[in-house]
């Protein structure tokens, strides 16, 4: 596969062609007798993720809060829908193109923001910016990286046009710009908050995603019994670490430390700008966009239509419907339930995107279907990261957008706008999924 198209808002470049990857797999096979560098099966993806990865580590990313219901049921919403594909219809070329916030971008599929992804793969967040650069899908840079943001972006623009350079390091505009968005665990002091908005901005960050329901962390039965907390162990600070306005403010509080000088206390103060307990409140989202500008701002974790009714009303560009893959409140309800009624009441207005449970390639036509412009997708990517590193987040990323591509042209569509609750029946067998996922 060659690199994306040059993403310059018109999105009339050559497509890249995602369902090619199922016969690029086979021909190795058959021709080369390799297999697949990670599992493709979900299941059997997870399995080697575990194989691979600390079991620390592992539990980090598969855990969900509490006794895991919502995470669960996250996967059980996904059943109740089934697909009813229509025949002898045009499906080629198909177009897995999105329009978001007047940017065309190639797939309706964006990468989760994740944390500590240093933590799972020494690849870290260069690994999987990289793998997302090579298919045009945006990476969601997370507050809680193990990598600064400007090594990020370098990295993911050199490895798509060796030729250019990062913005943050010319302060020119490269010619092929990896697409990216900026993450914010947004802390508690303004001064903070306008910096790494600056450098979110300077580094190229299409849009602004604030995570509203991780303000503190959860109650999570898996971490508590391995004594794993990323902060806790001095991970997943590079931002906060590389950010002048906390420096400063650091060695003002520690006489005259750096935040080299002592990790632990440098860690905690981080920890208590991002995940101090404290909400904002839906009026301080003014102070974001006086310190963002004009440009998309996303608020995610988003699960009942009086808060999609609040964004509306707040000015802000978009939503994520999430429960943040069943980690933050265990119990609430799975995302897929809220997405129709959501949609219904404020999708005119605002972008309405979607994650928690997404898998395969149906689950991404079934989100679609439902309302949803974009799908985020965490959980798979890091395990593909974790058994096989940067190689490892691309199979994963590439597998989904192949299905997708498959599952469209089985369905009988062309185009991401053609999908519609016109191809959905909801029905419920009862019982359980036969899958872990
Ligand atoms: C290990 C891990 C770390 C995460 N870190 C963040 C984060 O830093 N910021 C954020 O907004 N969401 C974070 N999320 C939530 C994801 O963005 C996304 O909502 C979730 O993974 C969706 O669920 P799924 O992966 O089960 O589909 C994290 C998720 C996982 C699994
Ligand atoms: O674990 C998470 O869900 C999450 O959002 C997070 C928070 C801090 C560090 C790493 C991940």
């Amino acid at each position: 596969m060659s690199g994306p198209q040059d993403k310059d808002g018109g999105g009339e470049g050559e497509k890249l062609p995602y369902g090619q990857y199922q016969f690029d797999l086979y021909a190795q096979a058959i021709i080369g007798g390799q297999k697949p560098i990670v599992m493709t099966d979900p299941n059997k993806l997870e399995q080697a993720a575990k194989e691979a990865m600390t079991p620390e580590a592992f539990n980090y990313v598969f855990g969900g809060a509490g006794e895991q219901a919502t995470m669960h049921a996250n996967r059980l919403a996904f059943r109740q829908w089934k697909l009813i594909p229509r025949m002898l219809r045009p499906t080629v070329p198909r177009d897995l193109s999105v329009k978001l916030f007047g940017k065309t971008y190639d797939t309706p599929l964006l990468m989760a923001p994740v944390g500590v992804q240093g933590a799972y793969h020494p690849d870290g967040e260069k690994g999987v910016a990289t793998a997302c650069a090579s298919l045009g899908v945006p990476f969601i840079y997370s507050t809680a990286s193990t990598t600064p943001l400007e090594d990020v972006a370098t990295a993911a623009d050199l490895s798509i046009n060796p030729a250019s350079s990062s913005p943050a390091e010319s302060g020119k505009p490269t010619m092929t710009v990896a697409p990216r968005w900026f993450q914010l665990y947004w802390p508690l002091d303004d001064a903070i908050t306008a910096s790494l908005l600056d450098r979110a901005r300077a580094a190229g960050c299409d849009a602004l995603v604030v995570t509203l329901d991780t303000f503190t962390m959860s109650w999570r039965p898996l971490d508590l019994d391995t004594g794993y907390l990323p902060f806790a162990r001095g991970e997943g600070n590079a931002l906060g670490f590389s950010d002048p306005v906390f420096r400063k403010k650091f060695a003002e509080q520690s006489d005259g430390d750096a935040v080299e000088d002592n990790v632990m206390m440098a860690s905690r103060s981080w920890l208590g700008e991002v995940f101090s307990g404290h909400a904002h409140r839906w009026e301080d989202l003014a102070t974001l966009r006086r310190l963002w500008g004009d440009g998309p701002i996303v608020l995610k974790g988003v699960l009942s239509v009086q808060d999609a009714e609040m964004a509306v009303r707040y000015g802000m560009d978009g939503i994520v419907v999430s429960n943040h893959g069943g980690r933050q409140l265990d119990g609430a309800v799975p995302s897929l339930e809220m997405l129709p009624e959501i949609v219904d009441a404020v999708g005119d207005r605002l972008t309405v995107l979607f994650d928690s449970g997404i898998r395969t390639g149906a689950d991404v036509l079934k989100a679609l279907a439902l309302g949803a412009k974009a799908v985020l997708v965490g959980r798979p990517v890091i395990y593909g990261l974790g058994a096989a590193g940067s190689e490892g987040a691309r199979h994963v990323l590439a597998g989904i957008l192949a299905d997708v591509d498959q599952s469209m042209g089985l369905a009988g569509v062309q185009k991401v706008a053609e999908l519609n609750r016109g191809i959905l029946r909801r029905i419920n067998y009862g019982g359980d999924v036969k899958s872990s996922l």
